[in-house]
């Protein structure tokens, strides 16, 4: 059931209906006896198919799915805020990170319990509708793109869900043309269910805390009593919680909690004749280099996709991925306030070394029929990626199924406890947590 009424009591809370929170709801409320209730800030309606279509990033100044947040440096920073949450407004790349991403994880994360999360999204018949981008799918960049980087790496076969280090044709969660989000895969089957409420329009401003346990949580002037609190706001959204919640010095933070971010530098060209882009995605390959950078193709320029950003052409992103430096949220008078933080020096030489690739590649005779001469530049700015994670590290602030260290009552399972950096996208990987945590919490 969707309400905007908010109950006085649940066994369980979880706040936020994005990535990670769709599953956890879906799971725990496979017991009829648990009564589970969502708490979700964004609106109450659906994400639309004008929404959900591939062709559009909707995170526009005033978009009605997203929220923007003030970042130090004015960058956009923007998340999901809808049944959903990003999953409803991201690019829709959903690639699992490379096997040994995994290695320091704690020992909860077996291979095989990783692998056996990820093909419940991303399997043929997979939750999240997954494929991979087609050959006959492709934009002629995009073409242009692999086969350069084929002469010199090898190439994922595309039906291999585990990317490598060469050329990574992306895989996306999709109906049709539309973004297949976490709300459509996991909440709307279990929406009817007698002990699962979800409620919208319900920002949660606090949990509330007596001693070292959590009892409860505000929105607004209500209150709710619960026996336990899965906090799935994403890592900005639990953040604000938790900070605002005065739990900071209790998960020994102060006033501030730390991030990791994909920063990417762009690299833009013009093209000699603009082309007829056919219906895609943003992103349909990517190459992930031996030093950690992801190489993205984006397909056409960011202008065609988000609303009110000046056209300066066509791009290729370059990622660093595994960043050394930290970013930081803490809470001001105006909202949520996020530092992405500077590039340290080794990342920042290994995006320039991208850069310069990426420069040789356009310059060559096989772009040679697309790319103006002399149009070449690359962004001065650095820019992000959207995917800040990393705040409450499992094994680090949490435990391996995200409890919080010193506070009973109280689990995090979104992007803020990912407990290192991977080489591909946050998306697919927060969503797998999301159902290995789901799985043992809904066992006991
Ligand atoms: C524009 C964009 C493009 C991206 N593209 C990609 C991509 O192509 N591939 C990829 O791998 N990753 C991508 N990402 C990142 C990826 O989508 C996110 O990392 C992932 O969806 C985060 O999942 P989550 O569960 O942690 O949080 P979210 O999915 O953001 O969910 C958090 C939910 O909590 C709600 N919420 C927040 N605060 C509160 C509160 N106080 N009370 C109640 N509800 C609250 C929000 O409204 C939201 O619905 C992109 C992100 C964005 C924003």
């Amino acid at each position: 059931m969707t309400t905007r009424r908010l109950p006085t009591t649940a066994d369980v809370v979880v706040v936020g209906a994005g990535s990670a929170g769709c599953v956890i709801a879906e799971r725990l409320s496979r017991d009829p006896g648990r009564a589970v209730v969502v708490l979700e800030r964004g609106p109450r309606d659906w994400p639309p198919p004008a929404v959900r279509d591939l062709q559009v990033l909707p995170i526009e100044h005033g978009a009605g799915f997203a929220r923007g947040h003030t970042e130090a440096t004015g960058l956009p920073v923007v998340r999901g805020s809808a049944l959903g949450g990003s999953s409803a407004v991201n690019g829709g790349y959903f690639l699992r990170w490379h096997r040994d991403d995994f290695d320091d994880w704690p020992a909860q994360w077996s291979p095989e319990a990783i692998a056996h999360a990820y093909d419940e999204l991303d399997a043929p018949d997979g939750t999240m509708g997954v494929t991979a981008f087609a050959d006959d799918e492709l934009v002629d960049v995009v073409r242009l793109f692999e086969s350069y980087w084929a002469q010199a790496m090898p190439v994922r076969a595309t039906a291999d869900p585990w990317p490598i280090v060469g050329v990574n044709r992306v895989r996306s969660n999709r109906e049709g043309p539309l973004r297949r989000t976490s709300a459509e895969a996991y909440l709307r089957p279990a929406i009817d269910r007698p002990n699962l409420t979800v409620i919208t329009d319900a920002e949660v401003a606090e949990v509330m805390v007596a001693g070292r346990r959590v009892t409860g949580v505000r929105v607004g002037a209500d209150r709710m009593s619960v026996g336990e609190v899965v906090l799935s706001a994403g890592t900005l959204g639990t953040a604000g919680i938790l900070l605002r919640s005065g739990l900071g010095s209790l998960i020994g933070s102060g006033g501030t909690l730390p991030l990791h971010e994909h920063r990417e530098v762009l690299v833009h060209y013009r093209r000699h004749v603009d082309p007829q882009v056919m219906p895609t995605a943003l992103l349909q390959s990517v190459v992930h280099t031996a030093d950690d950078v992801e190489i993205r193709c984006y397909s056409t320029d960011m202008a065609r996709f988000v609303k009110g950003v000046e056209p300066v052409g066509p791009a290729v992103g370059v990622a660093g991925m595994r960043p050394g430096s930290l970013g930081a949220v803490r809470v001001g008078d105006t909202g949520l306030l996020v530092d992405l933080g500077t590039v340290d020096p080794a990342s920042a030489r290994r995006m320039a070394l991208g850069a310069e690739s990426v420069r040789d590649m356009l310059n060559s005779s096989t772009f040679g029929g697309v790319v103006e001469p002399g149009s070449i530049v690359v962004d001065p700015v650095v820019r992000t990626s959207q995917h800040a994670w990393g705040s409450l590290p499992m094994g680090v602030r949490t435990d391996d199924l995200g409890g919080l260290d010193g506070l009973t009552g109280l689990r995090v399972v979104d992007g803020s406890i990912l407990p290192a950096a991977g080489r591909s996208g946050p998306h697919a990987t927060i969503m797998m947590i999301a159902v290995r945590i789901g799985d043992v919490l809904a066992a006991r």
